[in-house]
């Protein structure tokens, strides 16, 4: 289960306060009470506090300074000092407020990011199998758009809870005034809070369709981009994604109407609650008690003052919603992660013996089955397997026929289901631990370069700078390696990239999966008879799944892979 956001400090404990219950249409009610019994815990939660009571406070002595000064001049007096306190009240209250909404918004912000570093920890720990299962776009929303949304959120509702402190000082100065008008107040706001309960459900409805439309819209203009080519040789398939996306932007205008319907109802209920309590006070209060006319010029004057924070809180009830819709989001993603499983960082240290080779013996590992599909997972199985430094082994076989899930296997970056692997005089754990994957480097047929070259300190980059020189890219990149841009390359020469950042690495094992089926003819044959021996010599293990029949001699040995299954090839 996700650990729930706890309340360790005062922007964990905001975070707490947009609580939600397990069931998504059952929202737990706002922790007050929790709210009151925690805050003031900790030193900067008091301060907080300190600062809503003190903005607070200096709003309602203003109140009362403005009250008293026109009872003053209705007696036909004037009074100096109050106009002076007025002044220093207005002061102290600019100050407060400023200081309660930068100091919580960054202590939110220092909360979230702390949240989000673990989380990506926690993703950077996830086996490739957890981050197929995930899927890419989940993993974006649950790391970046999500906190996105709670970021923006955090003003207003700091502003909101300010909005609360400032209602309990102004509501108790009203019950001074007058008690049956602090009645009449509470039953008009009492009536308003069950108007916006309901339309809070209504809004918590919109926004989940309006995420989901938004959700697809972005995939279809993400395929709008990678599918350009495909898009402009064919009319009718642009024809049918504009379609689709018209739809969708159609039903992203409807959710997103719906909710600015509701969102427009809080927004002038907040208005209309603070005249309706006016309106009441005006029209209501001398039918059902006995008050006399300059008291009820005091009650409307403070019932006006009330706007304020009544505007406010309703301001930030539509953040609030919107706030915890994210917050929801994000407990889900890290619910998700856990039920991965992910191992905590591992910090295993190596063997102390030298590395001599693996042993593959038995492994087998099961893809989960495609939602759509009827059958079940692609399996590798029983695959044996020994290399030793300064051998190269080529593996071929069939599309589909399971090379790049065993490489994937081998290297540890899918967890076995069976079998052993021994490394280092150890058997390795089904999960790899960090030491084992790290003694490999390779070019998967999806690889990816990142835009700086991370891992490769000063010697790795005199390494790439001598690999880029080999394979003849240096002059396609900037002096500086440290930063990478590969927009200009070529799909050839991406990969030669690709190849000299994973020779680069200095690694014992190299595996590459059909590096050289992109390059040219020339490139190929200085591949596998100038570049692969001079690795075997060097001592590198070096395993490559490939097709180039013309090249099979330059291995050691050679295993064909059909239906999962591998074999020596002469066997095959
Ligand atoms: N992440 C995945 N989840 C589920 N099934 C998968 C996954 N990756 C691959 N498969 C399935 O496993 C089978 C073997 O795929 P694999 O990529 O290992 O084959 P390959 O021999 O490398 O093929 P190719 O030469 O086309 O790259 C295929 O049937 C494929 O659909």
């Amino acid at each position: 289960m996700a650990e729930p956001i706890a309340p360790r400090s005062t922007g964990a404990f905001l975070l707490r306060l947009l609580g939600r219950s397990d069931n998504q249409d059952e929202r737990a009610p706002l922790p007050f009470l929790a709210f009151l019994t925690m805050w003031g815990q900790q030193g900067t939660r008091g301060f907080l506090l300190a600062y809503a009571v003190l903005s607070a406070a200096a709003g309602t002595g203003i109140l009362v300074l403005l009250n008293t000064e026109a009872e003053l001049l209705q007696r036909q007096g004037y009074s100096t000092l109050i106009a002076v306190f007025f002044i220093v009240l207005l002061l102290v209250y600019r100050f407060s407020q400023r200081m309660l909404v930068a100091n919580a918004a960054a202590q939110i912000e220092q909360e979230l990011h702390a949240r989000r570093q673990t989380i990506v920890r926690k993703t950077l720990n996830l086996s490739l199998r957890d981050i197929e299962h995930l899927r890419g776009e989940r993993v974006v929303n649950g790391l970046a758009a999500s906190y996105d949304s709670l970021s923006q959120a955090i003003v207003p509702l700091v502003a909101g809870l300010e909005g609360v402190v400032m209602l309990a000082f102004m509501y108790a100065y009203l019950l001074v005034l007058s008690p049956a008008a602090g009645a009449l107040t509470a039953v008009v706001a009492g009536l308003s809070v069950l108007g916006y309960l309901s339309l809070n459900r209504q809004l918590d409805h919109t926004l989940r369709e309006t995420e989901e439309s938004g959700r697809r819209f972005r995939s279809y203009a993400a395929a709008l981009v990678q599918g350009n080519k495909e898009l402009r040789m064919n009319t009718q398939r642009r024809v049918e994604l504009e379609r689709d996306m018209a739809e969708t932007s159609a039903s992203m205008a409807a959710s997103r109407s719906n909710n600015a319907h509701i969102l427009a109802q809080i927004l002038t209920t907040g208005t209309s609650v603070s005249y309706l309590l006016a309106g009441s006070v005006v029209f209501l209060l001398p039918m059902l008690a006995d008050i006399p006319g300059e008291d009820i010029s005091r009650i409307v004057m403070a019932v006006l003052f009330l706007i304020g924070p009544v505007g406010s809180l309703a301001n930030s009830v539509q953040h609030f919603i919107i706030a915890r819709f994210a917050l929801d989001n994000i407990q889900q993603f890290e619910q998700r992660i856990d039920e991965c499983g992910a191992p905590a960082p591992d910090a295993t240290d190596p063997p102390p013996a030298a590395f001599d080779g693996l042993k593959l013996s038995r492994v087998c590992y099961q893809h989960q089955a495609a939602q759509t599909a009827n059958a079940a997972g692609f399996r590798v199985d029983d695959i044996c397997l020994e290399l030793k430094p300064g051998e190269v082994i080529f593996i071929t076989g069939g599309n589909g026929s399971g090379k790049t899930t065993a490489l994937r296997v081998l290297t540890g970056l899918y967890p076995r289901d069976g079998g052993t692997i021994t490394a280092r005089g150890v058997q390795i754990p089904a999960q790899a631990p960090q030491w084992y994957c790290n003694l490999f480097a390779g070019v998967f047929a999806d690889y990816h370069v990142f835009p700086r070259a991370y891992g490769l300190e000063a010697s790795g980059l005199a390494a790439l700078d001598h690999w880029l020189k080999r394979l003849g890219i240096r002059d396609e990149l900037a002096d500086d390696l440290s930063t990478l841009q590969t927009e200009a390359l070529s799909t050839g020469q991406k990969k030669r990239l690709a190849l000299a950042l994973a020779l680069a690495e200095e690694r014992p094992v190299l595996v590459l999966d059909e590096w050289a089926a992109d390059q040219d003819p020339a490139t190929r044959l200085a591949f596998y008879t100038e570049i692969l021996p001079e690795l075997k010599r060097q001592g590198k293990a070096i395993i490559c799944i490939t097709h180039d029949d013309r090249y099979f001699d330059c291995a050691d040995r050679r295993f064909h892979m059909s239906e999962g299954r591998m074999t020596p090839a002469d066997a095959s």
